[in-house]
């Protein structure tokens, strides 16, 4: 645990950016996001659903038609066109993109297109091939797909193998586990999660979304310097355990429930 701080709420709330009154939806960010599939839509619903709880000028969906249909039913504000974009994210519920012409297309789109990066899930291993400042959010199993290492070891010993693939990948990477274990250009820190009740499917689907939309509300202060998307990717899992916290109010919660106990917690920082 040596050299990870503990990130808290005193430390994220100068990572929240509150819209100004000059600001737009654009100036605000655009968070573009290629997520889901046939197989797994209802990632792509979570993750465009928590980003935009987050607070984001815009999110653009870009996905297979059934997930964009069923993002629509969730969130109408989703934009589903192609433009303008400041942030992305890529690969939540994306199992094998060299699967689809279509996927494959845009998450290159992506990766060639310098800005900053949240990669989850399926384009975990694509971290080598992006042009712009990266964050990764893999799980042990994830993790250990990437480095060609055995997840039972990187459970024994998370922050060590945190920092490791940090360096090793050049990128920041979250780890996550009850746990969480960030390391980056940035710094290293550390989140302990408020509650268990986090360990279900789709969670990290909607810190994904939260990610993004931090990274896409900081365009600017990312491309001054961006070693900050260490600090944007602790503040994304400290509001993530936040939300399960008061959405739960220590029992469970649906990760829908999650994502509308967002605003609150942002509000409270
Ligand atoms: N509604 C939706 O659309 C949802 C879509 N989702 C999306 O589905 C996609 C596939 O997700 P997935 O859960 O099926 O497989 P994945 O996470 O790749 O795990 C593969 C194997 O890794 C291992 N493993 C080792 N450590 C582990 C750990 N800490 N946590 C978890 N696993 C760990 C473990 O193998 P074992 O060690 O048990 O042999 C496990 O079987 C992914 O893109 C996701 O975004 C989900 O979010 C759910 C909601
Ligand atoms: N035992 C636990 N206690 C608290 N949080 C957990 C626990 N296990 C997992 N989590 C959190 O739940 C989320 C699970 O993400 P992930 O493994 O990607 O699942 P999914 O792909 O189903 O969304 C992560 O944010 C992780 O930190």
């Amino acid at each position: 645990m040596a050299g990870y701080a503990e990130w808290t709420p005193e430390s994220a709330r100068d990572w929240i950016a509150v819209p100004t009154e000059w600001d737009d939806k654009y100036s605000h960010g655009v968070l573009g996001v290629i997520t889901g599939s046939v197989d797994y839509p209802g990632a792509a619903v979570i993750g465009v659903d928590a980003a935009l709880h987050t607070g984001v000028g815009m999110v653009r969906y870009l996905g297979p038609e059934r997930a964009a249909s069923l993002v629509l039913g969730q969130r109408p504000e989703a934009v589903t066109v192609d433009g303008r974009v400041q942030a992305w994210l890529v690969g939540s519920g994306m199992e094998d993109v060299t699967d689809d012409s279509l996927a494959s297309a845009r998450l290159w789109t992506a990766l060639e297109s310098g800005n900053p990066l949240v990669l989850d899930a399926g384009a975990i291993g694509y971290s080598d091939d992006a042009e712009g400042p990266t964050v990764l959010t893999p799980h042990y199993g994830e993790l250990a797909r990437t480095l060609g290492a055995d997840a039972a070891e990187i459970a024994a010993e998370p922050e060590e193998w945190a920092g490791r693939a940090a360096r090793s990948l050049d990128t920041t990477v979250v780890l996550k586990g009850h746990t969480t274990w960030i390391a980056g250009p940035g710094g290293s820190f550390r989140v302990e999660a408020r509650t268990t009740w986090l360990a279900t499917a789709g969670t990290g689907d909607a810190l994904g979304g939260i990610l993004g939309a931090l990274l896409a509300t900081h365009a600017r202060a990312i491309a001054e310097d961006d070693s900050v998307l260490t600090q944007l990717a602790a503040t994304a899992v400290l509001l993530h355990g936040l939300a399960g916290s008061r959405a739960g109010a220590g029992g469970p919660f649906t990760v829908l429930g999650l994502n509308a106990a967002l605003p609150g917690v942002i509000a409270a920082l």
